[in-house]
Order: C-alpha cells, then sequence, then structure tokens
C-alpha cells in the first residue's frame, strides 16, 4: 500500500508472522473492528502500548465484522480504510487482518506476550485467553472510558441530519 511512511505498519495476514518477529518486545496484541475510531479507542490503545515494547492491532476484515451483528450497515469503514486509520496512531506497531469469527487462529501463530481488550470484556470468558495463556501469554482487560462507542458516534451523526 504506498503512501505516507505509516503505511509501512500495515501488514498483510501472510507477512504478519515476520513482522510480529521483527517488533521489540514485549508484544501486546488487540483485536477488534475500530469502524469510526474515537476517543476511547485512542485512549484504550495507548494503554495498550504501555504494557509492552510494541502493539500489535489485528482488524477484522469486512466480511468478518459484518458477521458481528453490529448493525446492517456496518462496518462504515471498509478494511483498508480501518487499517489506515489505525496504522496512523501513534501507539500502534503494526495492522493486520484477520477474517475468522474470533482472532484465535491468528494469535495461535503470532503468539503475542499479552492479549488486551477493553473492560467491556470479560476476558476469562474470551476463546482466545486460553490460547495465550496456554503458552504462557497474559490476557488482560483495559479500564473502559465510559460514554465512547462507535455504534453510539454513529446514532449521534444520524440523528443530527
Ligand atoms: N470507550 C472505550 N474505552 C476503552 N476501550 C474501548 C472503548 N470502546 C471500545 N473499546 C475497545 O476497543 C476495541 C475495539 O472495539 P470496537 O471496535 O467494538 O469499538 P466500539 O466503539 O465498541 O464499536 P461498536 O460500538 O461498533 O461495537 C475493543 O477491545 C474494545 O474493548
Ligand atoms: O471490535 P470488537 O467488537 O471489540 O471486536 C470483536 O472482539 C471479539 C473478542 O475478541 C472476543 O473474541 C472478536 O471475537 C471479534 O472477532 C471482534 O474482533
Amino acid at each position: 500500500m504506498s503512501g505516507p511512511a505509516f503505511f509501512d505498519k500495515i501488514a498483510s495476514r501472510a507477512e504478519a508472522l515476520a513482522r510480529v518477529a521483527a517488533l521489540p518486545g514485549p508484544v501486546v496484541f488487540t483485536n477488534g473492528v475500530f469502524d469510526v475510531l474515537h476517543r476511547g479507542h485512542a485512549t484504550y490503545l495507548a494503554n495498550a502500548r504501555a504494557l509492552g515494547g510494541s502493539l500489535v492491532v489485528a482488524l477484522n476484515t469486512d466480511a468478518s465484522a459484518r458477521r458481528l451483528g453490529k448493525g446492517p450497515d456496518r462496518p462504515l469503514n471498509n478494511e483498508q480504510d480501518r487499517a489506515v486509520l489505525m496504522a496512523a496512531l501513534e501507539s500502534v506497531s503494526l495492522v493486520t487482518w484477520f477474517d475468522e469469527d474470533t482472532p484465535t487462529a491468528l494469535i495461535s501463530e503470532l503468539r503475542p506476550d499479552i492479549l488486551v481488550k477493553g473492560g467491556d470484556y470479560d476476558m476469562q470468558k474470551l476463546p482466545e485467553t486460553k490460547v495465550v495463556e496456554a503458552y504462557g501469554g497474559k490476557a488482560l482487560a483495559i479500564p473502559f472510558v465510559d460514554g465512547y462507542s462507535t455504534t453510539a458516534l454513529v446514532k449521534k451523526i444520524r440523528s443530527a441530519d
């Protein structure tokens, strides 16, 4: 993908393992749709990055995101555009995608040291937690910034029309 230097942070699924291996450790990993970025995302990602030497963000592909049931028109931003916005953030070291329903297979492949999600998740209920802990990694939730979600933002924008 040609463009500003931060575009170099974007890696295909096939390139991801080699790119992650070259990152300073401990490698922190998170995943999500990150459709319309907001203050909660930015804060969350900065806090995630601070837990290690680098932060890898795996985005749901558009097909994967559509299966999550966030809304008939979601994601509003396609997977390429979401990757560019994510790569532009200083906190983010590498961006890639996963096409499955969960990031479990990608996590098994990349073996990050720390898996994080926002405080809206109970880590002990996530399938990926078992994968990470099985090889000695950690899975933890980062405090949620109340009042910020993409869904709420979209509703606010639509009501302003
Ligand atoms: N307000 C927030 N504070 C902290 N973390 C957040 C916040 N909103 C989302 N996150 C985290 O960001 C990651 C991506 O979440 P996601 O893209 O679903 O954001 P969202 O705003 O909840 O979107 P949507 O409303 O479409 O579900 C997840 O790990 C989630 O826990
Ligand atoms: O942006 P979201 O909705 O926080 O991202 C989802 O997270 C799920 C979570 O990791 C529990 O497994 C994941 O399964 C889903 O594919 C989305 O990434």
